[in-house]
């Protein structure tokens, strides 16, 4: 199973892939991946380096071109646990200003997880969570992407998860529950 993990800065996402990766002894990976392309998209998220939104977000492609091969080499052995994927790109690009039919045509070659989490919270609480900012960072920013998600994970059938104000257990345990009822296998 390819499982993918979204939501705003600070809902929890690295915490939990990384929790469920182990426990069902799947291959944990994320985005911006560590391909050069992600290396140069990180340069850019600290506010270094400027680029058009359009270029970002066909860098955001790029990287999960590269990543979707590793991906899929993966999925031979075992089961992929993503912190971040497409939806991602949905979300923040449409949000900064670049057309949803530009962002979903440039991605159209990614890989469809079997699963996404999408794991909300509360923008004050998020961001209290987070230490270091990158430029998407900011409270308006975060509620209109957290609308977004939203949106999308009606038409996508997303599982969405409230972090707020629950203990990383016990959000787990929601999560490993539907990944068990989901999989052939029953861990
Ligand atoms: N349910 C939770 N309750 C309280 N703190 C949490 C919870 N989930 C994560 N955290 C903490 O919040 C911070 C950000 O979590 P992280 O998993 O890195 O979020 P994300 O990957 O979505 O940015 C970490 O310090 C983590 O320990
Ligand atoms: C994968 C992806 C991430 N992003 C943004 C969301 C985050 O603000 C930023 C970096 O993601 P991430 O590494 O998850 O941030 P952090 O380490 O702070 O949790 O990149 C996009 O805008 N589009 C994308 O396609």
């Amino acid at each position: 199973m390819f499982i993918v993990f979204e939501g705003i800065d600070g809902s929890g996402k690295t915490t939990i892939s990384k929790k469920l990766a182990k426990s069902i002894n799947a291959f944990w990976t994320y985005e911006p991946s560590n391909s050069v392309v992600g290396e140069l998209i990180r340069k850019i998220l600290s506010g270094n380096v400027k680029v058009d939104d359009k270029t970002l977000a066909l860098l955001f492609s790029a990287d999960r071109i590269e990543h979707n091969k590793k991906i899929k080499e993966e999925l031979r052995y075992r089961d992929v646990v993503c912190d971040r994927y497409l939806y991602s790109s949905i979300a923040y690009q449409s949000v900064a200003g670049v057309d949803e039919d530009f962002i979903r045509s440039i991605n159209r070659y990614a890989l469809k997880p079997d699963l996404v989490f999408l794991l909300i919270c509360d923008i004050e609480t998020a961001l209290k969570r987070i230490n270091t900012k990158d430029i998407f960072e900011k409270k308006e920013f975060l509620e209109k992407v957290q609308e977004k998600y939203l949106d999308l994970a009606k038409k996508e059938g997303f599982v969405i998860i409230d972090t707020t104000d629950r203990t990383v257990e016990d959000v787990y345990s929601e999560v490993f529950k539907t990944v068990k009822l989901r999989s052939n296998y029953g861990f």
